[in-house]
């Protein structure tokens, strides 16, 4: 499972600059996308080949008995209980503070990998810095600047400590699993804000049907993977709070959860994300949308309880959908009732293609045939005195597909013109149902790009 680095401190402190430093080269890989707006809270970091989340919790007052700050400290709670990594943020100019030493306290008897993180010191004498804030019993603090990036590397290094040897062993994994990938049983995530229906598609889906083994969650920690056939077909269903079987049902046994939403679209290979016809779209909707974007999930959209609304409705919601999640205008869409299971077939059968589409083998010959004709018939935009040269194109990874295109002067190649290439590869490799990564490789010679 994916680990989750959660970010607490008193306000202003550097949480925000470090949780955007942290998820920086993670959003880079990703063109930007009209309409896609980020949640500033819940981000995707990755250092070498270990991905991970950060999430943010602003400024936590663990004191505060209600309203927005209350809210907030609720929601900080349930961050820090479910965090494999706290990373416990003071100001190392402002120096130790007694609302510093109420945080520590309240983290301590979480339990969870704790860090302390002393920011703001560049310039600063790191093992000064270190000696006043080791007295609050947090361990040796790490000393960093968020804001210049050092020591940065260092604390995530350290963090992720314990899972850096298992990556290695699923890396190999991964690898060996590549030739094998269609055949493979695609792991699917449904995920959606709460009371979307997502319990009842669940049991709409494994309900009657025959759940090849079924493991109690008796931690809940880890990921939950059941099992299941239909149609003659095998998937792997991943659960997002939590299931437990109760008679022939199954019911989740938490509340929604942000955090193991986003690790569970993180493992999955194909995403459904569940919107709700009776609701406007929210911004929620949007983040999960977006965040699964982001980890280059392949995803089917089903709008749930089309049962309960109206014409009018039916058509407000398209229109909201056109609007709001433009840019997963490259997944199918399925109007469905979970409860009274019509349109069920329909979601297993993009989910079918969307994985297919996701895995897809694009020969190198053929990529850079698609790509000479897309450059053919409109070329890159000039920047200053060079026009960008795109010689050929090699498949870079699968679920999400990575094109990898070399050629001369890439570096300013626009987002638009990235995803004009985009829509022709997706044309020409019948790639509906999964984001498309595209990835520039400029030859390091100055002068080969003369034209
Ligand atoms: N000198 C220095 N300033 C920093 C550093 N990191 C952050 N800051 C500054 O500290 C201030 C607060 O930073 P934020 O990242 O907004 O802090 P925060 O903890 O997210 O604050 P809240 O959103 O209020 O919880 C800003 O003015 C930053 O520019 C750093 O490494 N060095
Ligand atoms: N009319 C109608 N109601 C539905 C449909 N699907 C779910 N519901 C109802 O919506 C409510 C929420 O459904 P759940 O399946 O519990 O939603 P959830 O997304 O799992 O909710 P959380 O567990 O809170 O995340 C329940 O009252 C369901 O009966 C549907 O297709 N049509």
């Amino acid at each position: 499972m994916i680990p989750t680095l959660v970010l607490v401190g008193r306000p202003n402190v550097g949480k925000s600059t470090l949780f955007n430093r942290l998820t920086k080269t993670r959003d880079a890989l990703v063109a930007d996308l009209p309409g896609l707006t980020r949640d500033r809270h819940y981000g995707h970091g990755r250092m070498g080949n270990q991905p991970f989340l950060v999430v943010d919790t602003g400024g936590f007052e663990p004191t505060a008995k209600d309203g927005i700050v209350h809210e907030m400290a609720r929601q900080a709670e349930s961050a820090i209980a479910e965090a494999d990594v706290l990373l416990f943020i003071v100001d190392g100019r402002a120096g130790l503070t007694p609302q510093d030493q109420a945080i520590a306290d309240r983290l301590r008897k979480s339990g969870r990998p704790l860090h302390l993180v002393v920011n703001k010191a560049e310039g600063m004498v790191r093992a000064m810095v270190a000696a006043e804030f080791h007295e609050m019993g947090c361990g040796d603090p790490l000393v960093i600047s968020a804001a210049h990036g050092d020591g940065v590397r260092e604390l995530v290094e350290l963090a992720l400590e314990p899972w850096v040897n298992k990556v290695g062993a699923d890396e190999t994994a991964a690898a060996g699993d590549d030739s094998a990938a269609v055949a493979k049983v695609p792991k699917v995530a449904i995920a959606g804000r709460p009371n979307v229906g997502k319990s009842t598609l669940i049991n709409t889906l494994l309900g009657e049907e025959r759940v090849i083994a079924f493991d109690m969650p008796g931690t809940t920690r880890d990921a939950i993977e059941v099992p299941f056939e239909k149609n003659g077909k095998h998937y792997t269903l991943i659960d997002t709070a939590g299931l437990r079987r109760k008679g022939r049902v199954f019911e989740t046994i938490e509340k929604f959860s942000v955090i193991k939403t986003l690790q569970a679209v993180e493992e999955a290979n194909v995403v459904v994300l569940m919107v709700d016809a009776s609701q406007d779209i929210s911004d929620q909707d949007a983040h999960i949308a977006g965040f699964a974007i982001e980890a280059g999930r392949a995803l089917v959209l089903a709008v749930n309880k089309w049962d309960a609304v109206d014409d009018y409705r039916r058509e407000r919601v398209k229109v909201d959908i056109g609007r709001k999640l433009n840019f997963l205008g490259f997944a199918r869409v399925h109007y469905v009732s979970a409860l009274k299971g019509q349109g069920i077939a329909g979601i297993l059968g993009s989910v079918d293609k969307a994985w297919a589409a996701a895995m897809k083998k694009m020969p190198t010959p053929q990529l850079t045939r698609v790509l000479g004709a897309a450059v053919q018939k409109q070329a890159p935009p000039r920047h200053g005195l060079s026009r960008p040269k795109l010689r050929y194109a090699h498949q870079g990874g699968s679920n999400p597909p990575i094109i990898v295109i070399h050629g001369n002067a890439l570096d300013h190649v626009p987002a638009s013109y990235t995803r004009y290439l985009e829509g022709c590869f997706m044309e020409a490799f019948k790639l509906q149902g999964t984001p498309l990564r595209i990835q520039y490789k400029s030859s390091r010679n100055p002068f080969a790009d003369k034209d």
